[in-house]
């Protein structure tokens, strides 16, 4: 009898990202294997995927599938589970987490104890201090990838999320499959749901822990996971997060496509100074256009986390609105202003 097929289907959805991730080994390696000392007979070393495990039902599905395919096909593969101590007792669980993934056959396995800021409100400051450690532990263990366990229906919350905010496509696409420095993070789950996750860590008698932040409603996330999204299924039907998901992947093609056509349409509209030239901006689409003036916004110094589509529009009606109006302030002390057709954006 072969596997259950919820768990079938985490080890399929794992091996597949494990594939691409020996494909983009390979290639690293012939890039920087020129080294003299080595002999054409040399085989490149193993590279070492690590899982980053909650301990919760997603990630411990993945760290099942890890630890299952892995030596398969030749991949070392770890583990790490971050304790962000904001609950008592959350050094014994990352504890117990890390006795769960040794004893998967995961090596090395270790968890990282990490202080969570207040910059950004809490689910932002804990994912930080979070993806720092995650980075941390990937460098000193030279971890090639870092497996997250993310599922469609996050990714239909983050769409959800994204629209709420209503600044455009870039917060529609979600999270990417693929992310972070050299493509380091990975998410095998994108296109499988939380039940599967959940089914396959019951077929495999896993225990999982369910964190208390899901459901405390003084989340965002979390109402829109119990309330929210419920709430749209009902209203509806029930592929709403299926939907929700490919406008994700959707989004993230058209995203990109325009972000491609600004970075070339941007040389066309500086004058022999570098200065951007309102004439020619005019006659940019908005999409472009908008693109085009936040790049510029963010080199001159405002923090793009901190740039919202209200900061952008005020300033693009220096180009589509002129009446005179005075300089625009910005986040990071950076100024726009409209000068002798010149739009000058620096910090002030
Ligand atoms: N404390 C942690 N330590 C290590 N990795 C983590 C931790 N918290 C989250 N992650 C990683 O980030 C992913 C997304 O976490 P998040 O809490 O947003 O989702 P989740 O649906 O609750 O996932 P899970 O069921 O795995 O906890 C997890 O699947 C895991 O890979």
């Amino acid at each position: 009898m072969g596997p259950h097929p919820a768990v079938a289907a985490i080890r399929l959805a794992v091996r597949r990202v494990l594939h691409d991730i020996l494909d983009d080994h390979l290639t690293d390696d012939t890039e920087t294997s020129a080294t003299p000392a080595q002999t054409p007979h040399e085989r490149p070393p193993s590279p070492l995927v690590l899982v980053a495990c909650s301990g919760g039902a997603d990630s411990m599905a993945l760290a099942s599938a890890l630890a299952f395919e892995a030596p398969k096909l030749g991949i070392r593969a770890g583990g790490i589970t971050v304790d962000h101590g904001l609950q008592p007792g959350s050094d014994l669980r990352a504890e117990e987490v890390v006795l769960r993934l040794r004893e998967l056959g995961l090596d090395p396995v270790e968890s990282a104890a990490v202080t969570v800021g207040r910059e950004g409100g809490p689910e932002a400051a804990a994912r930080d201090a979070r993806y720092a450690a995650l980075d941390d532990a990937a460098e000193r263990h030279g971890a090639f990838a870092v497996l997250l366990g993310h599922t469609r229906d996050d990714q239909a919350e983050t769409v959800l999320l994204g629209l709420a905010r209503g600044s455009g496509i870039r917060s529609l696409s979600g999270m990417a499959a693929v992310s972070g420095a050299d493509g380091r993070y990975r998410r095998p789950f994108l296109q499988l749901d939380r039940q599967t996750a959940r089914k396959a860590c019951m077929a495999q008698s896993l225990p999982v822990w369910d964190d208390p932040h899901n459901t405390d409603p003084a989340y965002t996330r979390s109402r829109l996971r119990h309330e929210g999204l419920p709430a749209l299924e009902k209203a509806l039907g029930k592929g709403v997060v299926e939907a929700l998901a490919r406008t994700a992947q959707l989004s993230r093609d058209d995203a990109d496509a325009l972000d491609s056509w600004a970075g070339q349409a941007e040389a066309s509209v500086r004058d022999a100074t570098g200065l951007l030239e309102c004439a020619k901006l005019h006659a940019l689409p908005p999409a472009v256009r908008r693109r085009i003036l936040r790049r510029a916004a963010i080199e001159a110094g405002a923090p793009a986390g901190s740039l919202f589509a209200r900061h952008i529009e005020e300033v693009d009606r220096l180009i589509t609105g002129w009446r005179g109006q005075g300089a625009i302030n910005l986040p990071g002390r950076v100024v726009a202003q409209r000068q002798g057709g010149r739009l000058v954006i620096r910090q002030g």
